[in-house]
């Protein structure tokens, strides 16, 4: 056995040995010797560890960053002591461990352990601040060396995956505007509202909101369809129909569904297809990029449809004055200031600028579908035509909940009936609701009156029109009649000179 003498005896000769070696042996041989025993060690040990630095070469390390998301969602059920805070432009509170702190995990049976280390640095350079001491931070990752490819080529992608799902997640989202000034010189300015419309809100044909839907689903899942194909990750949404029925709603509905950033590209403003590229470069992935009243923005007409004459005003019924000045006011930089041409726009609905990685919806509105290219309109660029017309029943059911808080109603069998005839849009009857301050009977009322107004109008229209038609079909006919009998006298003339000239003969 050993005693606490010969014990302190060895020690302390272990000490004189080290001291000699470190007094009398060359450094190469010291430096041998080490790597000797690191390797003997390793050998035998059978966890090894990964390290994770917060800052790289004095650089923020966003792979810190992304572990830190991934554990944050990890670390509350299983860590004693939390941290919580809100991180700026996120919406949701965060959870991060404290320093030796340390979270299980599993990933796909594989037992490892993620630890928080902390440790002191001194600052290098010179000046102000040199040489002082200040805490960093790095994360260890310790597993069995068999999983060391496993952990590499698996697990750490699905870390950083799982870290961007989580951070976008609980990112706020934004709308930006190339058309609202930015006082950084950035190309887009951020908007700062969000609208509130969602699916549940929006007046629509329940059939077609869920096919919207699921083609939405369909397409943010098909990442690795799109890199397999060749194709850049983006869909191209054409909607189009009478103003008021709901196409900015949709927008924002869609943007809600799917939390992504809304860009609205306002085409007069940009002055070059160059400067057209820089803004969409300058998107992030998860965006929808929005081009409202697009036969607007552009001459974006075929040869054929620019000799057509403009169509008047108030034709598609009527539009808010707002709506009417900002469709002048594009009207007017379109033909004064605007350079992107038409190449330059299906270029970037082409996704040739797409240098990005990540998914964008390119939504266009408009409300003359007829005047586009159609260059602009094949599948690939407008993926999806989706038509926006007068409020059916269906809808407008979703509007009475909406702002009347009613699920029904008496006057609800004669809606029915009337509605179809009316050709009222959902922005019609939202204003009417509105303007009755939640009285659900007058509101209803007024409703159902507008639409018989409406529906009379349009009938004695087209009482009009057919009577016109008919109108114009007699006159015809007389003209062809007096132009029959003129020719059957002619013909009796002309029989009648030629009896006289054989006579005479
Ligand atoms: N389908 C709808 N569901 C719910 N609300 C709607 C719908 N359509 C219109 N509205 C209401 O009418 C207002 C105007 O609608 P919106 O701006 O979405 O129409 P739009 O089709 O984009 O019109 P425009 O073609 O003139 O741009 C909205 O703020 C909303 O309150």
């Amino acid at each position: 056995m050993l005693d606490w003498k010969s014990l302190s005896s060895m020690v302390a000769s272990i000490i004189f040995i080290r001291s000699l070696i470190r007094e009398f042996m060359p450094p190469e041989v010291t430096q041998f010797l080490k790597l000797l025993s690191i390797k003997l060690f390793s050998s035998v040990r059978t966890n090894i560890s990964i390290l994770i630095d917060e800052y790289d070469s004095n650089y923020s390390n966003e792979l810190f960053d992304s572990i830190q998301a991934y554990l944050s969602a990890k670390c509350f059920s299983t860590v004693q002591i939390l941290k919580l805070s809100k991180p700026k432009n996120s919406k949701n509170l965060t959870f991060t461990m404290e320093s030796n702190q340390k979270v299980q995990d599993n990933f796909q049976g594989i037992p490892l352990k993620w630890t928080l280390c902390t440790h002191e640095k001194k600052s290098s350079g010179y000046g102000y601040g040199a040489g002082r001491s200040y805490e960093t931070h790095h994360f260890k990752l310790s597993f069995h060396k068999k999983h060391k490819q496993m952990i590499h080529s698996l697990y750490l992608p699905y870390v950083i995956e799982e870290a961007t799902r989580i951070k976008f997640k609980n990112r706020e989202r934004r709308i930006y505007s190339n058309s609202s000034s930015d006082e950084y010189g950035r190309p887009w300015g951020k908007v700062p509202f969000l609208h509130p419309s969602n699916f549940d809100t929006l007046a629509l044909d329940p059939a077609l909101k869920e096919e919207i839907k699921a083609d939405l689903s369909k397409f943010v899942s098909r990442r690795d369809y799109y890199t397999r194909v060749g194709r850049a990750w983006k869909r191209g949404y054409l909607l189009y129909g009478p103003p008021g029925t709901g196409k900015t709603s949709l927008i924002a509905a869609i943007a809600n569904y799917l939390e992504f950033d809304i860009y609205d590209l306002e085409l007069t403003a940009v002055s070059s297809n160059s400067q057209l590229r820089k803004l969409l470069i300058a998107t992030s992935s998860k965006s929808v990029i929005v081009v409202e009243d697009v036969d607007c923005s552009l001459d974006l007409s075929d040869r054929k449809n620019k000799e057509k004459k403009p169509k008047g005003e108030g034709e598609d019924g009527e539009e808010g004055e707002e709506k009417k000045k900002k469709k002048k006011n594009k009207e007017e930089a379109k033909s004064t200031h605007s350079t992107v041409s038409l190449s330059g726009v299906l270029n970037f609905v082409d996704g040739l600028w797409s240098s990005c990685v990540g998914e964008r919806l390119m939504i266009f509105t408009t409300n003359h579908k007829d005047k586009l290219d159609a260059a602009l309109l094949r599948p690939g660029r407008m993926d999806k035509h989706i038509y926006l017309g007068h409020c059916k029943f269906q809808a407008f059911r979703i509007l009475a909940k909406n702002y009347l808080d009613i699920d029904d109603h008496e006057l609800m069998k004669e809606v029915e009936e009337v509605l179809p005839t009316a050709e009222m849009t959902p922005a019609d009857i939202a204003e009417i609701f509105m303007s009755c301050n939640d009285d659900v009977e007058l509101g209803m009322r007024n409703a159902l009156e507008e639409m018989k107004k409406r529906a009379a109008a349009l009938a004695e229209k087209k009482m009009e029109k057919e009577k016109k038609i008919e109108m114009e079909g007699v006159e015809k006919e007389k003209v062809v009649t007096e132009e029959d009998v003129t020719e059957k006298n002619e013909e009796k003339m002309k029989g009648e000179e030629k009896k006289d000239e054989e006579l005479k003969a």
